[in-house]
């Protein structure tokens, strides 16, 4: 097929602001939440950041700090190799996986009203069919982003609801997460939450199956997304470009979403 874009022109639309680029990345702070675990599974460290100089006696021209986290922190992409069900997969890790494979198309299932009335909610194949009776079949290729305007609990406690059996967070059945994955063959699956899978997911036959399905099926995850309320249900193309982290099972981000103005 010819190439439909001249990409020049394209460059000047962005810059024109005939497309406009939403920031779809939570900022990264030392409050930032992280999964929560059961305590008998090692944790991921928290984000820091820790001043090296500010134009002073330690550097008196320049301001730089040291960071560290786990890679699975606040807005961040979660490659195949993350998950027990991808580990033989090629190409699976973050400096691995072919760089072709992070700007695709995005849909955005909107969540948010069943979500505000029950953090368990979640997203059955039924939603999603509902959604292509609107706004036409979900091609290959494209992220299916889960919106549920979570991402609006600043609160870190709010954000990560933990009750005495765990968190309580919507996400995706294992029914609409294997429908995505192997009857419309998505790039990945997204989500505002802290992670790609419901709170519940642990209970789920497979486990986390966001994880387990779309990781096995050599497909991608994103967490801890925001501004999901801005973009339209179609016609969205993300850049999702994590660190070139050697043997690295995913990272911290920044997404960013083109939307035509
Ligand atoms: O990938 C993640 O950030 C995530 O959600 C996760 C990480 C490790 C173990 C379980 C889960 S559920
Ligand atoms: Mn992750």
């Amino acid at each position: 097929e010819q190439m439909s874009t001249d990409l020049l022109a394209f460059a000047a639309d962005i810059a024109a602001g005939r497309i406009r680029i939403v920031d779809l990345t939570q900022t990264l702070r030392p409050s930032t939440p992280v999964i929560q675990l059961p305590p008998m599974f090692a944790p991921s460290n928290p984000f820091r950041i820790e001043e090296i100089s500010r134009y002073d006696e330690r550097g008196p021209g320049w301001y730089w700090n040291n960071i560290s986290c786990g890679e699975h922190t606040g807005t961040h992409f979660d490659a195949p190799i993350h998950w027990v069900t991808g580990k033989d997969l090629k190409n699976a890790t973050t400096d691995t996986v072919p760089v072709q494979r992070f700007i695709a198309a995005a849909v955005v299932i909107d969540c948010s009203a069943e979500a505000k009335d029950n953090p368990d909610f979640l997203l059955e194949p039924e939603h999603i069919h509902a959604f292509e009776a609107k706004h036409g079949r979900i091609q290959a290729g494209t992220w299916v982003l889960m919106r549920t305007d979570w991402s609006k609990r600043t609160d870190p406690v709010e954000f990560l609801n933990m009750k005495q059996d765990g968190s309580h967070v919507p996400g995706p059945s294992v029914a609409a997460v294997t429908f995505l994955a192997k009857e419309r063959d998505v790039a990945g699956w997204g989500v505002e939450a802290v992670g790609t899978d419901a709170g519940q997911a642990f209970a789920f036959e497979p486990a986390f199956p966001a994880h387990a399905i779309m990781h096995g099926s050599n497909k991608f995850g994103l967490a801890s997304l925001t501004n999901l309320d801005q973009l339209p249900p179609t016609g969205t193309v993300l850049v999702t470009a994590p660190l070139k982290i050697e043997n690295g099972s995913g990272s911290p981000l920044r997404v960013l979403a083109l939307v035509a103005a």
